[in-house]
């Protein structure tokens, strides 16, 4: 292809507006969390690959954890399941774990592994069971009235990451693909949600940023307008009067705790958009909502 004089300039132009950002995230640790909705379209998933796979040759640390609640849903309707949510989270059986199992374990991130790979990463993909390093224990859900609890199944909350599975991948300049699976001490294993993972990792890694990509432009207020940035206390108010709700409910209060925990910059942007991750990180386009801690 043949670019005009002016084209080539501006494309230089963006090239060279990376470098700052080169030199400011250099050796810095982003986690990714990689939304199954935003998995859809197959030049969207090589997008991806190829944005993750640049970011760690220009010496980032990428770690990435991935989603999967769609492709869950198409498996569990094959074997005449239907999926059920209640706050975001899904209903876990032990026939539906074998499926999340199969799904998050299995397809999905082996998907994502070679995806990268064949880009010209060294992606290796694991689940929380590997080397426990994601232990969980059984979540139980508060009930309206805050009182009740609500038992959801083989759903997990995460007792502790430990981090020296990943450090050890990032000193041979592996990238981590990490599935939502954490385990408990008598070895059974949990259903976590993907965005808790990717935060509660983020914290323990004392990453520099958290960007969890979705299905949406970011956080959208009453009119469907996107929220650019978010502080704790207009989240509060959102939660209260059910502008957040479903599946954005525990990608806000991950969002939210990981920011008061030391993640520098956390940010929900909208996977749908080809290079999204490259313009967030390299790029002086802010895309989708910041949330801060106040
Ligand atoms: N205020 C809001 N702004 C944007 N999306 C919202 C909001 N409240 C609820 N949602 C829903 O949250 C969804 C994203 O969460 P989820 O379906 O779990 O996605 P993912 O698979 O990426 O984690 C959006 O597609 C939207 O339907
Ligand atoms: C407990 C719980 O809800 N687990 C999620 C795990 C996958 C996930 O979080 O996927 P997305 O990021 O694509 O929504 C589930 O079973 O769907």
């Amino acid at each position: 292809m043949t670019l005009t004089p002016h084209l080539a300039q501006d494309k230089a132009a963006i090239l060279s507006e990376a470098l700052p950002y080169i030199r400011k995230f250099a050796g810095k640790t982003i986690v990714i969390k990689y939304g199954g909705n935003a998995m859809t379209d197959d030049a969207l998933k090589e997008g991806f690959a190829k944005d993750v796979v640049l970011l760690k040759l220009v010496g980032l640390n990428p770690v990435v954890v991935h989603g999967g609640g769609p492709q869950i849903n198409q498996l569990l309707a094959r074997i005449g399941k239907q999926g059920e949510f209640v706050q975001g989270m899904r209903v876990t059986d032990s026939e539906t774990m074998d499926v999340v199992e199969m799904v998050l374990g299995g397809l999905v991130n082996k998907e994502i592994v070679s995806l990268i790979n064949q880009h010209g990463g060294k992606a290796v993909g694991v689940t929380g069971k590997d080397g426990n390093f994601i232990r969980a224990r059984k979540m139980f859900l508060k009930a309206d009235d805050g009182e009740e609890s609500i038992d959801i199944g083989q759903v997990g909350e995460i007792e502790s990451i430990d981090p020296s599975l990943i450090a050890l991948m990032d000193t041979r300049d592996f990238i981590p693909v990490i599935a939502p699976i954490g385990v408990g001490h008598d070895g059974s294993a949990y259903n976590i949600n993907a965005d808790l993972v990717a935060g509660k990792l983020a914290e323990t890694l004392g990453a520099e940023k958290l960007i969890l990509m979705t299905n949406t432009e970011g956080v959208l207020d009453k009119n469907g307008q996107l929220l650019t940035g978010l502080t704790a206390s207009q989240v509060d108010g959102l939660f209260a009067d059910g502008t957040i709700h479903g599946g954005m409910l525990p990608k806000i209060s991950s969002a939210l705790d990981a920011a008061k925990n030391g993640v520098q910059s956390v940010h929900i942007i909208d996977g749908r958009v080809k290079h999204a991750l490259l313009l967030e990180i390299l790029t002086d386009a802010g895309v989708g909502t910041m949330i801060r801690a106040n």
